[in-house]
């Protein structure tokens, strides 16, 4: 890292004291004071307050319900942050006692400045201070050890020792989402052992039979056959598995789906979603997305490689993982070197010249056993 990558960040306050002032130029920040920086944490008289360059976080004693900035709100290792859209989101940082405020307004302001969103620089900051606390450095932090546990107001609850059914981790390897049960038999007849019906028009007057159809395929085929969204259907027709987002999570009957004991597949797209994902106990976590991708519009940024890497390490195998968004032959190498178990994708089989010929070689791609490359320094 050269001097000009590092991110300087101002506290406008002389007296201002955090114990964890120096350790961040491990994440190629300095924190110092000047009254000169834009991206700076400012002393008021009802707490503190973050600005950066997109946003601004005050930390208040109580919660401001009229909020359209980020509000954080510390008590002992729980922190809840409001969202300026007034969605709560909670932060429980087990192995802390307490959490200092002005070494999260520090953490915090070092992973913004480092390009994470509001609620993954959150997560990063917490982690990083729990794994200083502990006395295990102050590097990236990459063990999930150190991380709390997210999630927002209203989230369901998986009651303990409930987990949703096992996949078979042998057959997730290529993985194509598709939306006819005509693509789904073609990926299935060259192979494929773990596929996705995403039909998103939920008025398709032939949603159900469509959902039946793909069922029967897949035990036809021995296969893994994921219906996405359709949580009710999938119960009712005794599919494999459910797919599901973020949102849909917070409507779906988690419960249902899994005394049903169908798999569930949960998306995320960062670390908050990851730890959010796990309170959940899934069946396999999907990280997305990686590279741009024109099947969807998506909210938030793509990840890229680096990333991915460090979302499959914080996994460490707890669960079986799929990367998708953008991913093609040229790419897939490339995602596979990461660790990922599995790779989904879309239009590089709906798209190509030959989708035959495409989903046999890049299924050759993913289950062939040139390691070589797996596991070697990822670069973007
Ligand atoms: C394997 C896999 N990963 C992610 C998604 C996306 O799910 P979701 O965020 O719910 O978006 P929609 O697909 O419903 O538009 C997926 N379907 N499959
Ligand atoms: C359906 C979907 N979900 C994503 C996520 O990141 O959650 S990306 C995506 C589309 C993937 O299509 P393609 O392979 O054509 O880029
Ligand atoms: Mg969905």
């Amino acid at each position: 890292m050269t001097t000009t990558d590092v991110k300087q960040i101002a506290f406008r306050d002389a007296g201002f004291k955090s114990s964890v002032l120096d350790n961040t130029r491990h994440l190629g920040c300095r924190v110092l004071h000047s009254t000169t920086d834009d991206v700076r944490i400012e002393s008021h008289q009802n707490g503190l307050a973050l600005i950066t360059g997109t946003e601004t976080w005050q930390f208040v004693r109580e919660l401001d319900t009229a909020n359209i900035v980020f509000q954080a709100l510390c008590q002992d290792n729980l922190v809840t942050v409001q969202l300026p859209d007034q969605r709560i989101a909670y932060f429980q940082a087990e192995k802390l006692t307490k959490v200092n405020q002005n070494d999260l307004a520090v953490a915090l302001a070092c992973f913004i400045e480092q390009g994470y969103e509001h609620l993954d620089a959150m997560t990063l900051a917490l982690a990083w201070l729990t794994q200083q606390a502990r006395a295990a450095g102050a590097g990236w932090p990459e063990d999930r050890a150190w991380f709390p546990r997210t999630s927002f107001a209203d989230d369901h609850v998986i009651a303990d020792g409930a987990e949703f059914s096992s996949i078979r981790k042998e057959l997730f390897t290529l993985y194509p989402v598709v939306d006819t049960v005509e693509w789904l038999a073609l990926v299935l007849e060259q192979g494929v052992t773990t596929t996705q019906l995403r039909i998103k028009d939920p008025n398709d007057p032939d949603l159900k039979q469509k959902i039946q159809q793909a069922i029967a395929l897949g035990e036809q085929h021995g296969a893994q056959v994921f219906i996405n969204d359709y949580w009710q259907l999938a119960i009712e027709l005794g599919a494999y598995g459910v797919h599901l987002g973020q949102e849909d999570i917070e409507v779906a009957d988690l419960s249902a789906i899994q005394q049903a004991g169908l798999r569930l597949g949960i998306s995320t797209h960062g670390y908050f979603e990851i730890m959010r994902a796990f309170n959940l106990k899934p069946s396999y976590i999907a990280l997305g997305h990686i590279f741009p991708t024109v099947t969807k519009d998506m909210p938030s940024q793509p990840q890229g490689l680096t990333r991915l890497g460090q979302y499959v390490e914080l996994i460490n195998g707890a669960y079986p993982t799929v990367a998708i968004g953008g991913i093609n032959a040229e790419r897939l190498p490339k995602v596979k070197a990461t660790g990922v178990d599995s790779i989904a994708l879309v239009t590089a089989i709906t798209r190509a010249d030959d989708p035959k010929a495409a989903t046999q070689s890049l299924l050759n791609a993913v289950i062939s056993n040139a390691q070589g490359e797996a596991h070697a320094a990822v670069c973007e």
